[in-house]
Parts: C-alpha cells; structure tokens; sequence
C-alpha cells in the first residue's frame, strides 16, 4: 500500500536557526517558510535528490508539536510521510486492520496541496506516520 517516503519531518524550537543549519552548514537547497494554519505549523522543505526534509516550528495556541516540543527541547524527528495512491482506500484498509486514524479521521490539505492523514505514533512502532495522497 505505502509508496514513496515523501519526506521526513523534524520539529524545531528555532525554525529560522534550523533552516540556516540546512542551508548554510549541511548545503542544502531550502525554502522560505510557509504557514500552515489548519495544522497548527509553520513548515520549511529541504529539497534532497531522493526525498525531502520538513523542518517543522509551532504555529498559534494549541499546535500539535507544542507537546512533543517540550518533550525534545532541542527538537527531533517528528513523523515520516508516505505516498498512497488513493487516500480513502489506505484509511479503510488499516482501519480494518485496527490502526487509529488521528483527528476527526478526514483527510486534510497538506503542505503540498494534496490531502493528508495521520495514524497514531504507537501502531506504528513509536513513529507518527502521515500519509500523502500521491
Ligand atoms: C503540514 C503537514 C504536511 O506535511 O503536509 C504536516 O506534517 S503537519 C504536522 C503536525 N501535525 C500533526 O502532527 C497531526 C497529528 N498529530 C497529533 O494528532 C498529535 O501530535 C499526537 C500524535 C496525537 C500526539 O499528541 P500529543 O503529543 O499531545 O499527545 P500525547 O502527549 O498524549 O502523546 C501520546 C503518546 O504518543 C507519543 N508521541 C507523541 N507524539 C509523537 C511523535 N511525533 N512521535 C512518536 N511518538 C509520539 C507520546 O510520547 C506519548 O507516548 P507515551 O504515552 O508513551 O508517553
Ligand atoms: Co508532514
């Protein structure tokens, strides 16, 4: 059912620091931040040749990293994201299979316009997963 591994995300206390560590010290190619209310996060995407890093900072009250924030002062990785072809299909075959679809269970407008759905970190071997319409 997964595909390709869209990216990997690191939440950040310092988004700005963290897109410098990327641009300036690891050489990478970065974009500017970009707000994303409806999850709560501010994003910035590192472009690597085989997939993409997320660096992830909090957005308004309430944000989903805030608490994995306080638990990792100096931030971590945070989720993978991986492709399905179709969305609605991948939902019913894990729900069915007992995974916890996190949220109100619908799909939502990720950062790449495509919609998003998160499974919960622990059916899925301590790793918060999202999963991108491809
Ligand atoms: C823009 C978009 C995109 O790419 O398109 C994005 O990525 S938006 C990315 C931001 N959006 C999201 O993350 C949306 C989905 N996330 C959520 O709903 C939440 O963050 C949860 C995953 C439910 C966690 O919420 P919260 O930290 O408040 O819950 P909690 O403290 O009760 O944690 C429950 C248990 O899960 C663990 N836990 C929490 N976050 C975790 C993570 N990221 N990775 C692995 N484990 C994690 C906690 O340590 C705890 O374990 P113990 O019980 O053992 O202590
Ligand atoms: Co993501």
């Amino acid at each position: 059912m997964i595909g390709r591994l869209n990216h990997v995300a690191i939440a950040v206390p310092d988004l700005a620091a963290a897109a410098a560590v990327y641009r300036q010290t690891l050489g990478a190619s970065v974009s500017e931040p970009a707000e994303q209310p409806e999850h709560g996060v501010v994003t910035v995407f590192v472009e690597l040749p085989n997939t993409k890093i997320e660096l992830l900072g909090a957005l308004g009250e309430g944000s989903p990293i805030a608490a994995f924030l306080e638990r990792n002062a100096a931030g971590g990785i945070h989720h993978l994201c991986y492709e399905v072809a179709d969305i609605e299909a991948a939902r019913a075959q894990l729900v069915s299979q007992g995974a916890r679809v996190l949220g109100d269970g619908s799909p939502k407008i990720g950062a790449h316009g495509k919609r998003v759905l998160f499974l919960h970190p622990k059916d899925f071997c301590g790793t918060l997963v999202e999963l991108e319409e491809a």
